[in-house]
């Protein structure tokens, strides 16, 4: 397959007031690439997201998508584009199948093949029984069940997930991960959040550390193992935050929970 560049992302910066967010970001994602994206909370992992997605449209530096400028073509990339958001606003007094048709109607979908596409993807969940009950009644995973679905019902070529696993029991996050790795070979794109190291270990074939705004490392688990010569995710993501001190903050915290604040 052709090394085509799906997202490119130069010299981009953003701040809120006088903090800085993100400082001068450079990374171009290729065709079929899963990026890992990580970082510690607060690196502005989101924030980049939501400037890719157009949800927040001021920024420094340029971003493309498709090879277009999202600047100058706001709307047409994305109908060719999905996403799980983090906290996913679900309208709860909507069925699934109402809320899948609101989203397909969104993408330009024909409601005949949102109504099939919905009960066959619904049933492979085994969630078959709740296609006509509120949402508001569903539990943690069954909604990011229904997220994940609106998220990929019109096939997009990029996907963008902030923790689509979250809530998941192991056998659907065992689907979950098979679908991603089956899109990317198929080359889609797919951007991955999470905070959950061995997941990313195991599903990106490329991964992106974030911290304080700026790229620390870059590149596929093997790469990264080899510069900070750890062996886990978790241990290269403590290392390369310089993050070495969780026994300690564990013991206070304990300890004043325990037996109060000793300064206080
Ligand atoms: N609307 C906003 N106004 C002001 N500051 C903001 C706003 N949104 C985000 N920030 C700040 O930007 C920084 C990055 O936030 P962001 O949500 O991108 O982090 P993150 O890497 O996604 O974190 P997490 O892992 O906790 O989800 C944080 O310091 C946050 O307080």
């Amino acid at each position: 397959m052709e090394e085509e560049v799906i997202l490119s992302l130069k010299n981009v910066s953003k701040s809120y007031g006088s903090t800085r967010v993100l400082e001068a970001i450079n990374l171009d994602v290729y065709q079929g690439q899963i990026i890992g994206y990580i970082g510690p909370n607060g690196a502005g992992k989101s924030t980049t997201v939501k400037m890719m997605l157009g949800l927040i449209s001021s920024f420094e530096g340029d971003i493309e998508i498709f090879g277009e400028d999202i600047k100058k073509n706001g709307v047409a990339y994305k109908k060719r584009i999905g996403y799980v958001p983090e906290n996913g606003e679900i309208y709860d007094s909507l069925t699934p199948l109402e809320y899948l048709s609101f989203i397909g109607g969104l993408y330009g979908m024909d409601q005949h093949v949102i109504t099939s596409k919905t009960m066959a993807l619904m049933r492979l969940f085994e969630l078959e029984n709740v296609v006509y009950t509120r949402i508001s009644s569903f539990s943690k995973g069954m909604r990011q069940k229904v997220l994940f679905i609106a998220s990929i019902i019109h096939n997009p070529d990029l996907l963008f997930l902030d923790e689509p696993l979250s809530g998941l029991d192991a056998n659907s996050m065992m689907i979950v991960k098979e679908i991603l790795d089956q899109l990317a070979s198929e080359g889609k794109t797919i951007f991955y959040s999470s905070h959950i190291m061995d997941v990313v270990e195991k599903i990106s074939n490329r991964i992106v550390l974030l911290a304080d705004g700026q790229i620390v490392a870059d590149g596929t688990f093997e790469q990264l193992q080899q510069q900070s010569q750890e062996g886990s995710l978790e241990e290269i993501f403590n290392q390369l935050t310089g993050f070495d001190n969780h026994q300690e903050i564990a013991n206070s915290f304990v300890e004043i929970v325990k037996n109060g604040d000793p300064n206080g």
